[in-house]
């Protein structure tokens, strides 16, 4: 099933219930949430307050992509607050597996996600554990950057082996995602795609959600 996730990292904090309810109403099944520290990207956004003030808003799923180091130390936070899916980077824990499985109990789903180097045998230890696999698209810390092509061979892989183990976890692909590129990324296996600065930077985000749907339904063709 393939799922769009708005990032709200373009969306107008000042506006942002008006844009989250303008991506619920154009038919999104997720809103990815991207939370950052300041010390594991050179970027900060906010923290649960927001996430909970978010969840009183809207009913979509929220996926939160926490960009921070010590993710353990937050992530009762982040569930209390109403995040469903909270996915981690391998890069910022020493103890992956630790903190994948106290993200289960916590009652969240549990993803995990890699940066544009780090190779995917750094999390195949965790996969039976996880509910979604995020490849980042580009080097996390901001919107508006250029795809990195190269990725779409690290989704394919990650298929393959999804597919050898007869896992279940959501493959999930986040920067520079556009009409141009969410095709390659679907036929290499994604099925959870971000988007943010081409929904949110344009006049009409729901056109642009949907030309997003119909990239992919044009290669599934
Ligand atoms: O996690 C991140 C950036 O670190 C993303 O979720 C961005 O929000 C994607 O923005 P676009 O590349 O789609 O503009
Ligand atoms: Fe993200």
């Amino acid at each position: 099933m393939m799922k769009i996730a708005p990032s709200i990292l373009s969306a107008d904090f000042c506006n942002l219930k008006h844009d989250i309810v303008l991506v619920e109403k154009a038919g999104v099944e997720y809103l990815h949430v991207d939370i950052m520290d300041g010390h594991f990207v050179p970027n900060i956004t906010f923290g649960p307050k927001v996430v909970a003030d978010i969840r009183k808003n809207t009913s979509l799923v929220l996926d939160c992509h926490l960009m921070i180091d010590n993710p353990e130390a937050y992530i009762k936070d982040f569930a209390q607050a109403g995040g469903d899916i909270l996915t981690i980077h391998v890069e910022s824990t020493r103890h992956i597996y630790r903190a994948v499985q106290l993200i289960r109990d916590n009652n969240v789903k549990a993803g995990i996600v890699l940066n544009p180097g780090t190779p995917l045998t750094a999390i195949e230890p965790v996969l039976p554990l996880v509910d979604q696999v995020l490849i980042m698209t580009v080097n996390p810390g901001f919107g508006g950057q250029a795809f990195i092509p190269e990725m779409v061979e690290k989704v394919r892989k990650l298929k393959e082996i999804k597919d050898l183990n007869d896992y279940a976890f959501d493959i999930e692909v986040d920067g520079g995602i556009s009409d141009k590129t969410i095709g390659k990324c679907y036929e290499a296996g994604a099925n959870v795609f971000v988007g943010g600065s081409y929904i949110y930077d344009a006049d009409t985000p729901e056109q642009r959600i949907q030309s997003l749907k119909d990239a992919v339904a044009l290669t599934s063709k």
